[in-house]
């Protein structure tokens, strides 16, 4: 008989504060303050996680801290963002009480608060969760620094703060991940040409220039980083160059490992040199005609710009000072006039580094792509990661967009843990005191109604070849006279406010409509189609599609029907593009079963151990806190119907505590805590039936389900084990000789024994195979400049061989062998108790890494002097002294004769 009970330990100011009886604001922020000092940076609100920023390293994110939240049964250790990942991915493979589901994560809080840091280690504890097809792993761990140098930037409030929204959904088939997807929302592409006071532009410019050796700078036509307008006086001391060093180090490091072409990252690095010259063109207006010209000292500047974008300098000026139309087959020029040829290079600016970003996303898209059985149903988790609430001393087009966007988030929250809850207990006459929310509906109809809400009118006045700034703001005055989540600027400023679920925010509408229209000044589209660096080329003959995404490889025919629409129908805005991006976003949300992280900014100095009580007090109220802790408190938030229940735990006979939970016309109430119980008293039944099962009692049997992994604490058959490093599945070779070190381990046989003549036919094909793979494409690569190869690569020898000639070398010894059954190396070295050995991957661009690694190297030499001073992953040791060829014992074929050079080998295949 099973009761529910009780809820679990580590409740009230121990870290769930929806155990607490009685609450005021002042209670929550002490308690909040004080497990803030203790470092206790994560509490509980039932199962939603409020995250403190430390802005200091803590000691809570290492391998052991991480294995202790594997299982999915967390409620008992300290609230942690690992927790929720746990959750997630429990949740999706059906282990946590309900069927198999898609998960979502949202993270939010203003800039600054922790939303980014939160989602890479949400990431780095789900890839630890499903350890698989680790390369994926690695691939998919390494996208975050890449769009972090192409998409972050420092701002007033955060160093690293993140101009664009990320939506990452991880699927799984099983409990692996085989693919992920990456969708953006609205870069903000502004800033490429214009940043306030304390602001950066894009990281990438600045770790390029620290990055890039002279020999580099030169190819690219890279002058001094002062030089340059759209960066210019922003470039930092010798100790932030240092780090942006290292930071471009590690981004090549994550375009190489997923698996960019060299190719296209000269290209791509020409294209951003190109973006900075193009800056640096100045204009004058033209004594006679007063339309623009190129100023005498920027000529230079042209011409660099042009180079850098492999497009004719002439064909580059005409863009930026006229636009040339075609009328009843006339030609027509309109000369520009100052402001507008800046406007034009601008956007030219703009436009250039948006395509270059989003191609990365979709690149990154294309080479995580899943490759699945289709057979098998995928599982989803997408973590959404999106820009934060803002409201700065001026607010702009970007802002406004954030703040709607963190309008819809708050939306989809209060929506699910208000709304829903309680229309269940007014359905089921569940009698209830009800909880009042702050309901943002009206804020989000007054932006989003059609055909009269903000973004409406906005995109009308757009399509208005007169309208302005100013007319626009008059139309909001008139439509909005009344509203009370509406104000009119004060006096004559061009601005407008909103009152947001998170306060009010004023809104300089300069710039509105010229960034609404985002228009491609003429003939740009042409120009760079036929650039002759190929990239460019690829950007610009992309379509992009209803949501803003570039999609370079739409066929030929579609493309033309879509460029066919864009002529004959009006561009879509960005407002439009925007809402359309967002509305998706909501629809795969609204799919999938959601778990919240809250991220609270303790001050803005961004000290540690600091709280600034109104700061974060205000951060509590606009996020509902108390609210939320009420009804986590009282209410029922696991609410299954009866069939869902029964086909989960008809095994059970069951007994609930009926103060705790309710049983209704269609469905149960459950306290959120009642969900794991439930789901451990299963796994207690299904491990007794096991064993009644094992000492052969005839008993019905439920079919035992997958439960915690065996490394989980709370798998009670499993007594507590020395933290031993997990062996690889899949990264290692796991080798019958592997005990070899061990004399009493039984000797496998060896040879061809029990192998037919077809099976031994096909080896030799595939070592036939692989040699010619290494003669042709590999041995000119690896051979030094004598002539010879490395003392350490060992042909084609096999695990036994090479561990025969590790016996009695000390530890680190290494030597690498030609795989026999697959084009690819094996290093195989000396571990602490045993050989260890390792795949080597070959990436699509020329690049070496073992699986598992996050390091790619452009040769295998690199590789393993890399691993010479850098241990490998898990148990990591580091290579110390080549396993020599010369001497040795015979016979270790092929690679043996080496040291006469590589015709002689290449004579003897
Ligand atoms: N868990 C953490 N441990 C240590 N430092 C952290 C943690 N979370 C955040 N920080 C610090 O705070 C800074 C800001 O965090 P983060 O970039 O994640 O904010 P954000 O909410 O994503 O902001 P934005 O909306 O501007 O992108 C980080 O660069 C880091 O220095």
């Amino acid at each position: 008989m099973v009761s529910l009970g009780e809820r679990p330990p580590a409740a009230g100011f121990g870290g769930d504060l929806a155990a607490l009886a009685e609450l005021d604001e002042a209670t929550l922020l002490g308690g909040l303050r004080e497990r803030f000092v203790r470092q206790q940076v994560y509490t509980d609100v039932g199962d939603i996680l409020i995250a403190m920023n430390p802005f200091q390293p803590l000691p809570l994110y290492g391998r052991e801290v991480s294995k202790q939240y594997l299982c999915h049964e967390t409620s008992a250790l300290p609230p942690h963002i690992f927790a929720v990942a746990s959750r997630a991915y429990h949740a999706m493979l059906g282990h946590r009480g309900s069927g198999p589901r898609s998960q979502c994560i949202v993270i939010s809080g203003e800039s600054g608060a922790g939303k980014t840091e939160s989602t890479k280690l949400l990431l780095q504890h789900i890839m630890n969760l499903c350890k698989g097809n680790s390369q994926l792993e690695q691939q998919i761990l390494q996208v975050n620094p890449l769009l972090e140098a192409f998409g972050n930037a420092q701002t007033v409030v955060n160093d690293n703060s993140s101009r664009f929204g990320k939506y990452i959904q991880l699927r799984f088939q099983k409990n692996t991940v085989q693919g992920a997807k990456l969708s953006e929302y609205l870069l903000e592409k502004s800033r490429v040409v214009q940043q306030d006071a304390g602001e950066r532009n894009f990281h990438i410019f600045y770790y390029m220039f620290a990055g890039l050796s002279a020999e580099e700078k030169e190819m690219y036509g890279l002058l001094d980083p002062s030089v340059y307008r759209y960066i210019s006086g922003r470039f930092g001391t010798q100790d932030i160059a240092q780090r942006w060093k290292h930071k471009y180090k590690e981004v090549c490091n994550a375009l190489d490992m997923v698996g960019f072409q060299e190719q296209e990252q000269v290209d791509m690095q020409a294209i951003l040199a190109g973006v900075l010259s193009l800056g640096n063109v100045t204009f004058e207006p033209e004594e006679s005609s007063g339309s623009a010209k190129v100023s005498e000292a920027s000529w230079g500047w042209l011409k660099a710009a042009a180079g850098q974008f492999g497009v004719q300098d002439d064909e580059l000026l005409k863009c930026l000072i006229c636009t040339m139309s075609v009328t009843r087959g006339e030609q027509i020029l309109r000369f520009h006039t100052q402001q507008q040829a800046e406007d034009a290079r601008d956007s030219i600016a703009k436009v250039a580094y948006g395509r270059v970003f989003g191609w990365i996303v979709c690149k990154i898209n294309e080479l995580l792509a899943e490759n699945v059985d289709t057979e098998v149903e995928l599982g989803e988790i997408g973590i959404l990661d999106i820009f934060g609430f803002e409201n700065f001393a001026v607010n702009r087009f970007e802002q406004f967009c954030i703040n709607l966007a963190n309008e819809q988030l708050q939306h989809f929250f209060n929506h699910h843990i208000f709304q829903l809850e309680q229309a269940a207990y007014k359905e089921e006459d569940l009698p209830w005191e009800t909880i009042t929310f702050n309901n943002n509906e009206p804020t989000l109809d007054l932006l989003l109604a059609k055909p009269l809400g903000l973004l409406s009118l906005l995109d009308e006045q757009s399509a208005f070849p007169q309208a302005t700034d100013k007319t626009f703001v008059d139309k909001l005055n008139s439509s909005f006279k009344g509203n009370s989540q509406f104000q009119p600027g004060r006096g004559h400023v061009l601005a407008f406010s909103i009152i947001h679920y998170a306060g009010k925010v004023q809104y300089t509408a300069e710039g509105f409509l010229e960034k609404n229209r985002d228009t491609l000044p003429a003939n740009v589209r042409g120009l760079f189609t036929d650039s002759v660096t190929p990239l460019l080329s690829v950007l610009f003959k992309a379509t992009i599609s209803r949501t803003g995404t570039l999609m370079p490889h739409v066929k030929a025919k579609v493309r033309a029907e879509a460029d066919n629409k864009f002529n004959s129908t009006r561009k879509q805005t960005a407002g439009a593009q925007f809402r359309h991006s967002l509305m998706v976003l909501m629809e795969r949300m609204y799919s999938a079963n959601p778990h919240f992280v809250r991220c609270i900014k303790p001050n803005s100095q961004k000290e540690p151990g600091v709280v600034d009580s109104q700061m974060v007090l205000q951060q509590l109220r606009y996020n509902g806190l108390l609210e939320t802790i009420r009804i986590r408190r009282d209410g029922f938030s696991w609410r299954p119907s009866f069939e869902e229940f029964a086909e989960r735990y008809a095994i059970l006979l069951f007994k609930p505590d009926v103060s705790l939970t309710k049983e209704r016309k269609s469905r149960l109430f459950f306290k959120y805590w009642h969900q794991e119980q439930l789901v451990k008293c299963v796994e207690q039944l299904e491990r007794a039936a096991v064993i009644i099962q094992k000492e052969r009692i005839s008993f019905p049997v439920p079919k035992p389900r997958k439960r915690c992994p065996q490394s989980c604490p709370h798998y009670s058959d499993n007594p507590p084990q020395p933290p031993v490093p997990r062996p690889r599945s899949k990264l290692t070779e796991s080798t019958p000789f592997d005990n070899f070190l061990d004399p009493s381990a039984p000797r496998p046989v060896l040879g061809t024994v029990g192998q037919t003549r077809d099976e031994a036919k096909m080896k030799e094909l595939k070592r036939g195979a692989t040699l010619r793979w290494f003669k042709e494409t590999q041995a000119q690569k690896v051979m030094q400049d004598d002539g010879a190869f490395p003392s350490w690569l060992h042909g084609m020898i096999s695990r036994r061989e090479a561990e025969n000639l590790l016996i009695d070398k000390p530890l680190g010894c290494f030597l690498v062998r030609i795989s026999q059954s697959r084009p690819g190396y094996t290093l195989t070295y000396r571990g602490e108790n045993r050989c260890r050995h390792y795949l080597i991957d070959m990436q699509p661009n020329a690049r070496y890494v073992i699986l598992g690694e996050d390091q790619a190297h452009a040769s295998l030499t690199e590789l393993v002097q890399y691993h010479q001073t850098v241990g490998i992953q898990p148990f990591m040791e580091k290579l110390t002294v080549p396993c020599g060829q010369v001497g040795e014992a015979q016979p270790y074929p092929l690679l043996v004769l080496l040291g006469l050079g590589y015709r002689c080998w290449a004579l003897a295949i």
